[in-house]
């Protein structure tokens, strides 16, 4: 790019993201042209209908159906990707970076599922492709993870990355709602993913627990990694049952490096309500690192939405740009270490189980026995009597997640055992 000649920008896609990321570089074109150095110029927008509605006015003669062709033109510098999903937004991609355009995407499916075939993509044509907005919305996240902490080691990475399930266990838990309302609202509000099984199943947060875990571990951790699990089953039973013991209930990414193995992993969780992590409401998100020299950080802020989203692609936008003028090329991604991945069974959690059992002299022994057949230690236990029957909620000690679920799986089989209600992982210790 020339020192002053306008960066031209093509942007594929103009939903919920797109539109915002449209708005802004009208809006903020002089700032913009203040940062950069260069007018930052729209040169196009792909969508896959002309006629849908849309949240901003596309200039004139701007909107095309062909994305390849937009993408393949040689006159444009930075092509955003915000269209989401696997194909074509990896083809694209790909023929941008072949094209000689930088790129600047949001797409945190496809980065955790093929990134290293986008990374060598960049390498290879001397382009940059980054990614802040795939990760926590607004916050910044993965440049702190790349760029400030390179000089450190990081050992944990804990977090509320999923802005749409936070968003409906929040509702759940402070206004009483109903799964499928607070859902619906969340997508209103244009939070939720195209398909909203891919938060509501955890699957938008494992992929952004894949990319969080390779990029503070230094190493190639895809999707299929993670051990995943959604809130689809987390009932209002459950969300009762942390109230009664002064928690609440979480969508938890949870990246630990152990020894020379990595683990990662996303599930729901109780947490005390005085875990800084339960006071994270509706679509917001935040994220704990913990690392041998810097102790603990922590990052908070939006996690979903067209606006914080389009703010992260701006600044990448910017950072790329200037790039350009400087006639370089950002910080790639690391050398990356092999390690292994470690399995879910032998990962330590603790568990909350709630069972119903028959009210008789020597239940609570029994139940306890069953714990400690598999070396699982209960650190509490509550009785609440009933009519015919009682309730025991134990929450156990630490123990590999193998040993807690055999125990389940024990207490299921017992005679006394009329159901167990809920079984939850519990993070965090209560004050
Ligand atoms: N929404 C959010 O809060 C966040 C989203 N992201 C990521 O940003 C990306 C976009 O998300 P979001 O804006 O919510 O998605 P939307 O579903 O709202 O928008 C997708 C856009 O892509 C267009 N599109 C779909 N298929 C094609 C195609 N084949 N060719 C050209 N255009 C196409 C759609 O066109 P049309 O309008 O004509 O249907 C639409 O404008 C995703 O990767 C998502 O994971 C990241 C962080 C937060
Ligand atoms: N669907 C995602 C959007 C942002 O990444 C979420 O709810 O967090």
């Amino acid at each position: 790019m020339e020192s002053d000649k306008a960066l031209r920008v093509a942007v594929l896609g103009c939903g919920s993201v797109g539109s915002q990321v449209v708005r802004l570089l009208d809006e903020q074109a002089a700032d913009l042209e203040a940062r950069v150095g260069a007018p930052v110029e729209l040169v196009g927008v792909a969508v896959r209908r002309l006629d849908a509605p849309r949240e901003v006015e596309v200039p004139e003669g701007l909107l095309t159906t062909d994305a390849l062709a937009l993408v393949s033109r040689d006159d444009v510098d930075v092509v955003v990707e915000v269209i989401g999903g696997i194909e074509p937004a990896r083809t694209l991609i790909l023929a941008a970076l072949e094209n000689g355009a930088s790129v600047v995407t949001a797409n945190k499916a496809l980065l955790a599922e093929d990134g290293p075939t986008l990374f060598e993509a960049a390498e290879k044509h001397g382009r940059d492709l980054y990614y802040e907005a795939a990760v926590a919305g607004a916050i910044p996240i993965l440049r702190p993870l790349r760029e400030s902490l390179a000089g450190d080691k990081v050992t944990r990475v804990l977090g509320i990355v999923n802005g749409t399930t936070n968003f409906i266990l929040d509702k759940m838990d402070t206004a009483g709602s109903g799964f499928a309302e607070a859902l619906e609202e969340a997508q209103e509000l244009g939070y939720a993913e195209a398909d909203p099984t891919a938060d509501v199943e955890g699957f938008d947060a494992a992929a952004k627990a894949a990319i969080l875990a390779s990029l503070a571990f230094h190493s190639r951790v895809t999707a299929s990694d993670v051990h995943r699990e959604g809130i689809s089953e987390v009932t209002a039973a459950d969300v009762q049952s942390a109230k009664d013991m002064g928690a609440v209930v979480k969508l938890l990414a949870i990246c630990e490096l152990k020894d020379d193995a990595v683990a990662v992993r996303v599930h729901p969780a109780m947490i005390p309500r005085s875990h800084p992590l339960a006071s994270v409401r509706e679509a917001y998100n935040a994220v704990f690192v913990e690392s041998e020299a810097a102790g603990q950080l922590m990052f908070y802020g939006p996690g979903a939405g067209g606006s914080p989203t389009a703010s992260a692609v701006l600044g990448d936008l910017v950072t790329v740009a200037r790039n350009a003028r400087a006639g370089t090329r950002g910080v790639g991604e690391s050398a990356y270490a092999d390690r292994a991945v470690l399995p879910m069974g032998e990962t330590r959690t603790r568990y909350h189980v709630a069972i119903d059992v028959d009210d008789r002299a020597g239940v609570l022994a029994q139940v306890a026995l069953a714990f400690a057949e598999h070396d699982v230690s209960i650190q509490t236990v509550r009785q609440e009597g009933r009519d015919l029957d009682a309730q025991l909620v134990v929450v156990s000690h630490e123990a590999t997640d193998a040993q807690l679920s055999a125990t389940v799986e024990h207490l299921r089989g017992m005679e006394i055992v009329r159901e167990v209600t809920s079984v939850m992982r519990v993070e965090g210790e209560a004050e």
